[in-house]
């Protein structure tokens, strides 16, 4: 955990004037152009930095930079000029100073792998993103390194209560960025805020990172339990216990119990579990009103990253002997093994007595 600027306190960042960059002094890309990745892009305009978005299809292009709008991720949001959208990654990549990724986790490392060769001698990556690599096993930040091959001090995390349409419609946010390096956590944090969004930082970058996946895990639950039609009741305690299962996983795997108990943690568990908008606790409530994995994985158009990371870390909970009960029975709904309603009453593993709370 940070010795320097706890996740839980806020840090007094210069202004743009007091560190000397004028805005847009960093050259900015985002690389993936949904429902975040625009989000995001919009967060550094609306800093008054220029920002380049990558994305896929010339039509989304066009749309973001002659309407300035991106109508399928977010309808009826007005993006800022400084906006400029472009299908070019190797020409974006190639004089970018912070290169902030924001795809499916899935498709992560081919994108690297892709924009690898055109990256400046120092440049850096920023993950925007909360999944597992399933065939792997591996975070995000270990996946940049992985293929990029770039020091821990060129690589980022940024997480937290995310939800993207909220912050793109300008509703007060904070967002945790973590680094190994405090220079370009800093840096990283100076770019993403605003007037209605603050960025914490932090040197946890496994807490982090594992916050936001593992939040995806939780919602998927209550999720489950709202499809069923259970009420708040069934919601709080899968939530409570599902925090304290996933914090004994994340600390069990190197992060900082604080950092589950600030906004990576609790707080992104809070608006992911809440919000009607979550794609995760969306997946979770086709599952509970009977819908098969199948079903829901069609019926998704946007990235519930959740449904993908179940089986990584389960696998990783048992190599480190971690029980993750309500995580096993969420698998247990996906591979159809176990009926949605059944899910509330097993918060713990044995028929024991369960005690510690
Ligand atoms: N939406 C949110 O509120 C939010 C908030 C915080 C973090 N995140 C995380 O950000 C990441 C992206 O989520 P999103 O909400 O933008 O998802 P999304 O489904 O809205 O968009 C995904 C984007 O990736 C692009 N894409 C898909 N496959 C690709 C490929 N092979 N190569 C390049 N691009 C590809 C799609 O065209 C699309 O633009 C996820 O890990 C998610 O957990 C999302
Ligand atoms: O829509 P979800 O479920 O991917 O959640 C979005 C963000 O991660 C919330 O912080």
């Amino acid at each position: 955990m940070s010795e320097w600027y706890p996740a839980t306190s806020p840090i007094t960042l210069p202004t743009l004037a007091d560190n000397g960059a004028e805005p847009g002094g960093e050259r900015i890309v985002v690389i993936g152009g949904g429902n975040w990745g625009t989000t995001f892009a919009k967060i550094v305009a609306d800093g008054g930095r220029n920002v380049t978005l990558v994305v896929r299809r010339p039509e989304v292009v066009d749309e973001i930079n002659e309407a300035h709008r991106n109508t399928t991720y977010l309808p009826g949001i007005n993006l800022p000029s400084r906006i400029h959208a472009t299908c070019d990654l190797a020409a974006s990549v190639a004089s970018a100073d912070l290169i902030f990724l924001s795809v499916p986790a899935q498709t992560a490392r081919e994108n690297i792998e892709e924009f690898r060769p055109f990256m400046t001698a120092d440049a850096s990556i920023i993950s925007l993103m909360k999944g597992m690599e399933r065939s792997t096993g591996k975070r995000m930040s270990e996946v940049i390194s992985d293929v990029s091959g770039l020091g821990a001090d060129r690589i980022a995390v940024a997480s937290g209560p995310n939800i993207a349409l909220e912050i793109a419609r300008g509703e007060p946010t904070a967002i945790v960025v973590a680094s190994e390096s405090e220079q370009l956590a800093v840096r990283v944090a100076q770019v993403a805020r605003n007037s209605y969004l603050r960025s914490f930082v932090n040197q946890d970058v496994v807490g982090t990172e594992f916050g936001g996946v593992l939040k995806n895990l939780i919602a998927i639950a209550i999720g489950i339990s709202d499809g069923v039609g259970y009420g708040e009741n069934t919601k709080a305690s899968i939530m409570t216990r599902g925090l304290a299962e996933i914090t004994d996983f994340a600390v069990a795997m190197g992060a900082s119990r604080e950092t589950m108990m600030g906004l990576a943690g609790l707080g992104d568990l809070i608006a992911t579990c809440m919000s009607p908008l979550s794609r995760n606790f969306t997946a979770g409530r086709l599952l509970g009103q009977g819908y098969s994995y199948q079903d829901v994985n069609s019926r998704m158009e946007q990235t519930a990253e959740g449904l993908r990371s179940v089986e990584s870390i389960l696998l990783l909970a048992n190599q480190h002997s971690v029980p993750m009960p309500i995580v096993q029975q969420i698998n247990d709904v996906l591979d159809g093994k176990m009926s949605p309603t059944d899910l509330a009453p097993h918060l713990a593993t044995d028929n024991e007595i369960p005690r510690g709370e």
